[in-house]
């Protein structure tokens, strides 16, 4: 099982742990499912998380003889159905009309155990937390990233996360970028990503500075439309952040083939802060991105009444994740059953996401746990009483099998997002208040 490396974890130095974790994979809050699909991805994955959840509801949630039978010669491996390919979607707006949505609201389209797949912008920014811009870059501006980004490629690792003695990996590649080599340094010796140090942290390329720009511009607008035609009253969400939002890193995906994928996640919040913007441009080959609401859970219960949604994500589209995605959805890049192939990337799709690092969540300035390593922000998904409640804790406390030392305090915040610790900070909102929970 190439997939799975079994590995004595070993924290805080830089040499030890060559790869990156930057998602959240799994939490406190009763999101096992996530956590299992994200493990199964990793050890299968040919397999669509369609099928992957088929077989974890058929064997009761175990892993290990979900691993067993799809590891067995000559299994039908499709329960249900088989995977889609982005090329055999069809646009919602073909079969509904969905521009009647009230300002502040996301009509729920989608059935437990179903996708919905959906290719226009009125219906991406209707339905899900992002919206789209179809060819946004010039040609030959996105032509230049694409070769430049195709060069990069080789020096991308896959990224992985911890699982008991084990270090999991993500079925595609990536890199880490910062805006300048001072920050790439500090990036390896100061900031901590589950755990650890992270070795391999590069300065942005110069065609990705240059783009950098033109993504400024656009979220900010995107921002600016969101907050206006979308959210209650026509006000940015709590813990927003009110000023404009500047990528300064980037993580770079290289997903080469159609079986390369990304599991269900939310990205760490640590260093972005809550209500995070993150700016995602595509290139090469078209693939589908996934998107999930977390469900309340609701006396012990976790089961999800909603299906997925696919977005289609073609060469040269910026998708804008909004303020209400990382809390609230879950996303992932699903394998493809087809794919076709890009002129000038083959098979390959890149995808670089743009992200704002806030300088008061450096980890000098973050809580610490009792092992004295810098607190992991989170913020609880799914547990219906404290639901968008942020918390700090002990990196190894939410990597599940890890001796942490259980550290865990509240995090507070106000309207702005700004910690206590930060310039401005006008006092503590932190009540539960996540989108959408009114109108149930
Ligand atoms: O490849 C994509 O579009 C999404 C990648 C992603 O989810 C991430 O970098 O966190
Ligand atoms: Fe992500």
């Amino acid at each position: 099982m190439e997939a799975f490396i079994s590995r004595k974890r070993r924290r805080l130095s830089p040499e030890a742990q060559p790869r990156l974790t930057k998602r959240l994979v799994e939490g406190e809050d009763g999101e096992s499912t996530d956590f299992k699909l994200a493990i199964l991805a990793s050890l299968h994955p040919d397999k669509s998380q369609d099928v992957l959840l088929d077989y974890l509801l058929a064997y009761h949630g175990s892993v290990e003889q979900v691993t067993e039978a799809l590891s067995a010669p000559a299994r039908d491996d499709s329960p249900r159905k088989r995977p889609c390919a982005t090329g055999y979607q069809s646009s919602l707006a073909s079969f509904a009309k969905t521009r009647d949505v009230k300002p502040g609201t996301t009509k729920v389209l989608t059935k437990k155990g179903k996708t919905v797949h959906l290719y226009a912008p009125e219906d991406v920014e209707a339905h899900t937390p992002c919206s789209i811009i179809h060819n946004f870059l010039r040609p030959e501006e996105a032509d230049a990233l694409l070769k430049e980004l195709l060069v990069e490629a080789p020096t991308f690792r896959k990224d992985t996360f911890q699982l008991f003695d084990k270090t999991v990996e993500s079925p595609h590649t990536m890199r880490f970028y910062v805006d300048s080599s001072d920050e790439a340094q500090m990036q390896k010796t100061e900031y901590i990503y589950n755990g650890s140090y992270v070795p391999d942290v590069t300065q942005t390329t110069p065609e990705m500075l240059k783009v950098s720009e033109l993504v400024r511009e656009a979220v900010n607008k995107e921002i600016e439309r969101r907050v206006r035609d979308f959210y209650p009253e026509g006000k940015k969400l709590q813990f927003q952040s009110s000023e404009g939002w500047k990528p300064n890193a980037s993580f770079v995906n290289c997903y080469d083939g159609a079986k390369e994928s990304v599991g269900y996640h939310s990205d760490q919040l640590t260093y972005l802060g809550p209500r995070a913007v993150i700016g995602s441009l595509s290139l090469g080959v078209a693939r589908e991105f996934r998107v999930r609401k977390i469900v309340p859970q609701v006396d012990g219960s976790s089961a999800d009444t909603q299906g997925q949604i696919a977005i289609h994500l073609p060469h040269n589209s910026l998708l804008v994740m909004h303020a209400e995605m990382q809390e609230e959805w879950k996303h992932a890049v699903a394998p493809a059953q087809t794919i076709e192939p890009h002129p000038v990337a083959g098979n390959k799709r890149l995808n670089v996401t743009y992200r704002c690092y806030k300088a008061y969540l450096h980890p000098k300035y973050t809580p610490r746990c009792k092992c004295n390593i810098p607190a992991v922000l989170r913020c609880v998904q799914k547990r219906a009483a404290t639901r968008g409640r942020y918390m700090w804790m002990c990196h190894s406390g939410y990597t599940p099998g890890q001796k942490g030392c259980s550290y865990f305090v509240w995090a507070e915040f106000d309207e702005d997002g700004r910690p206590p610790w930060e310039q401005g900070y006008s006092g503590n909102c932190n009540v539960p208040s996540l989108q959408g929970d009114k109108a149930g």
